[in-house]
């Protein structure tokens, strides 16, 4: 199990909120609630007998995630021990990025979390259940020293001058900030080369822009796909049912308000796009799968009926129907979207790279970059240094978690390990 859809696909797993039925809240972590006696006997059939759990990228999954893990699987194994008495394997680095506006497991939950997400006036702290160890050999950049050594360095927050020129040598762009037009040249010359750039920016809006440039470049015949909404609550006030259209139409392209599903979808034949959700996971075509669009299929009416499109790995194409979303117009006022599933990939946050091995990405590791390990994550994605290609570098933004430093350095001292971080 992995918290994002693309660490989940990289370790050939699911999502933990797929495997555990968890709630789902694009904006903040939903309030803990127990199965249906139907969901209850479907994830016993699958889990009642597992015994040992292993979850990767353990640095985004917060305090209050480790706690619903426990209390699902204290529901699915009807017992009260920690984690419900099943094994767990928890791989990760908590100098890598925090999980989205909440704490990491190895902070406690705070009394607002305890009353208002799980409803109870207490809680224990589990992640001192786990016992500690360490991996120390970089396996990923073993064949570039000097690029491990940078990183190794950046990790802690530490950037010095042969640091600096490490990096410096990778950058691109005639000023300190390349422009979205020579991102774009040189996405398509290393496609040219016959390399599988990935871009990596910091935030969405990033993405957006230069998936949108990169569209218009890659192709001149553009598909549009407008989402297919309708009221799902009953609502008999024609005054409610106006303002609920007027605010779903105001979200916009900000999917997180629509459960991932765009009000409009723009792709083109040979465009990269990432799947959202998964369609068949035993032939791994699950949420973060990436691949290129090769067709579009249409009925008489004209009317786009699947997308045809070659996932990486996958021998045949994968037809992609409109999948269904419900989600808040106003509160309690429900929408149903029909919408692809799918969305735009040449450029992926930062946030969703995590766990990713890449031989060849774009990165803004510039003035955009928020919060700890951000700036680690993004460059610690390639295996070589040759394959870093610099938007900007902004060393100010090299930041280490000190929380996540002083939780090593206690796990260090218990494991008896000589020396601290810091
Ligand atoms: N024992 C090994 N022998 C050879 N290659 C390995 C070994 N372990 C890992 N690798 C390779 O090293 C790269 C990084 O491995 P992996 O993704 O497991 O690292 P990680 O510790 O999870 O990194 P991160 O947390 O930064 O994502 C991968 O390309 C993987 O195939």
């Amino acid at each position: 199990m992995a918290p994002t859809g693309l660490a989940a696909h990289s370790i050939k797993g699911v999502t933990i909120h797929r495997c555990l039925s968890l709630p789902v809240d694009q904006q903040t972590t939903a309030k803990y609630s127990s199965l249906s006696t139907e969901q209850l006997l479907t994830l016993r059939k699958t889990l009642g007998r597992t015994r040992l759990f292993i979850i990767d990228e353990i640095s985004m999954v917060s305090s209050l995630m480790l706690m619903y893990i426990h209390l699902r699987l204290t529901e699915i194994k009807s017992t009260n021990f920690p984690m419900g008495n099943a094994n767990f394997v928890l791989f990760g680095d908590f100098l890598q990025l925090r999980p989205v506006s909440a704490n990491p497991p190895f902070i406690p939950l705070t009394r607002l979390e305890i009353r208002n997400r799980l409803g109870s006036m207490g809680s224990f702290n589990l992640w001192h259940e786990f016992e500690y160890d360490e991996l120390t050999i970089n396996m990923r950049q073993k064949n570039d020293k000097p690029y491990a050594d940078t990183l190794a360095n950046i990790r802690l927050g530490n950037c010095e001058e042969q640091h600096l020129q490490c990096l410096s040598t990778r950058k691109f762009g005639c000023m300190s900030r390349a422009t979205s037009e020579e991102i774009t040249k040189l996405y398509c010359n290393l496609c040219k080369e016959g390399k599988v750039p990935v871009i990596l920016m910091p935030t969405n809006d990033d993405c957006r822009l230069i998936n949108n440039t990169l569209l218009k470049e890659t192709s001149s015949k553009h598909v549009t796909l407008t989402a297919i909404d309708c009221l799902s609550s009953v609502v008999r006030n024609k005054r409610i049912e106006e303002e609920a259209a007027k605010s779903v139409s105001s979200f916009a392209d900000d999917c997180k308000r629509t459960a991932g599903a765009l009000t409009t979808l723009v792709l083109s034949i040979g465009a990269r796009v990432m799947l959202q959700r998964n369609i068949a996971v035993d032939k791994g075509l699950v949420n973060g799968s990436m691949g290129y669009v090769k067709e579009f299929k249409s009925i008489p009416s004209g009317e786009i009926v699947s997308v045809l499109v070659q996932f990486d790995g996958q021998d045949q194409l994968t037809s992609i129907g409109r999948a269904t979303v419900r989600f808040e117009a106003l509160k309690e006022v429900y929408y149903t979207r029909k919408q692809f599933p799918l969305q735009l990939a040449f450029a992926i946050t930062i946030h969703k790279s995590q766990g990713l091995s890449l031989e060849c990405a774009i990165v803004d590791a510039g003035s955009r970059c928020f919060g700890p390990g951000m700036i680690y994550v993004a460059l610690s994605r390639v295996t070589t240094s040759a394959g870093l290609h610099l938007v900007e570098l902004d060393p100010s933004k090299i930041i280490a978690d000190m929380e996540a430093i002083s939780e090593y350095n206690r796990l260090r001292r218990i494991l008896n390990f000589f020396h601290v971080l810091l």
